[in-house]
């Protein structure tokens, strides 16, 4: 008689699936994200050709963070929206949502994801407003859609939110350009989603309409708890939100975080510092003007030292 090989069962599968997973991912801490990617590549081919828009890129949100990614024209910006939002499915690595696997999503979870899951504001004020309906009747809309009660009073309620309130009975023709954004910033989040995407909201206003739209962006984030995540090439962004990621050539290159300290008068100041992303391959870019301030170039040398590692021209 031989011995019955062990089965093992679902559950055991699964929690093995997912350790070999966060191991791959360098740890479970780092699969713990509201938004995780994880080695994320995105290849086109046109007419024989590939483009590599995204090389292996690595970011981590956490649930209820206000993050900006900013980065060249051309760096993958895009590309990465388009995929976190469903609209486009990566080539290879891991792009996680709010439980969702955007890998592996059938057409119909694909739907519920975007309808119940993500909200959006585009750069294009069009894109996001009906021309015809006032902003009350805008945000109405996806509550009506969706089937909701108190719809007059959400959308009243999120329009005073955003500070736009006065606006309600107005089309989108009667706002400023600003306005139309803050109006758009309340009808993306009528339906309570986890999170929101916001590609380039600013880029067609001056700074200091920009500040209020980035104002109704902190109170959504505050008062709703809504992860927020801005993509834009606007680097002055940085001043606006706690996390700054900067995105290179398709892989994420740097973090700025600004920080509340007490200084030793008793006073708060605020404290900005860079960081550069080593990926789990211990890879990393040197930001562009620590490159240029020594002219590196080619190979540098590198020393290690007790509590740092030292990089110098392999030149000299
Ligand atoms: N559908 C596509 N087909 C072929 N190549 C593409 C496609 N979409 C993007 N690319 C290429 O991928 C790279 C990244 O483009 P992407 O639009 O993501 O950059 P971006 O940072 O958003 O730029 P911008 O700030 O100008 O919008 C670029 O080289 C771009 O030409």
């Amino acid at each position: 008689m031989t011995a019955a090989t062990e089965v093992p069962d679902l559950a055991d599968l699964e929690r093995r699936a997912a350790e070999r997973a966060a191991a791959r991912a360098g740890g479970h801490d780092r699969l713990s994200g509201h938004i995780v990617c994880d080695g994320l590549v995105r290849i086109f081919k046109t007419d024989g050709v590939e483009v590599v828009a995204l090389q292996g890129l690595d970011l981590v949100v956490d649930r209820g963070e206000l993050l900006a990614i900013v980065g060249a024209s051309g760096s993958g910006k895009s590309t990465m929206l388009n995929i976190l939002s469903g609209l486009d499915v990566p080539t290879a690595g891991l792009a996680r949502v709010a439980g969702y696997d955007l890998l592996g999503l059938s057409a119909k979870r694909r739907l519920a994801y975007r309808r119940h899951t993500v909200g959006f504001v585009w750069q294009q004020t069009g894109r996001n407003l009906l021309p015809y309906l006032t902003a009350r009747e805008n945000v109405e809309l996806p509550l009506r859609l969706a089937r909701r009660r108190r719809n007059r009073a959400r959308a009243e309620e999120l329009l005073e939110l955003v500070g736009v309130a006065h606006c309600a009975d107005r089309r989108p023709g009667q706002m400023s350009g600003g306005e139309q954004q803050r109006c758009a910033v309340a009808v993306a989040v009528a339906n309570d989603p986890e999170v929101l995407f916001a590609d380039e909201p600013t880029g067609e206003l001056d700074e200091a309409t920009a500040a209020e739209v980035f104002g109704a962006l902190r109170t959504i984030n505050a008062e709703l708890g809504v992860t927020i995540v801005v993509v834009t090439h606007d680097h002055q962004v940085s001043s606006q939100v706690r996390r700054t990621i900067a995105i290179r050539d398709g892989r994420t290159a740097s973090e700025v975080r600004r920080s509340a300290r007490v200084a030793e008068d008793g006073s708060h100041e605020l404290v900005t510092e860079e960081y550069a992303v080593l990926d789990r391959s211990g890879r990393m870019q040197l930001p562009v003007p620590f490159v240029d301030a020594l002219s590196l170039r080619d190979r540098v040398r590198l020393n290690l030292e007790p509590d740092h590692i030292e990089v110098r021209s392999g030149n000299s």
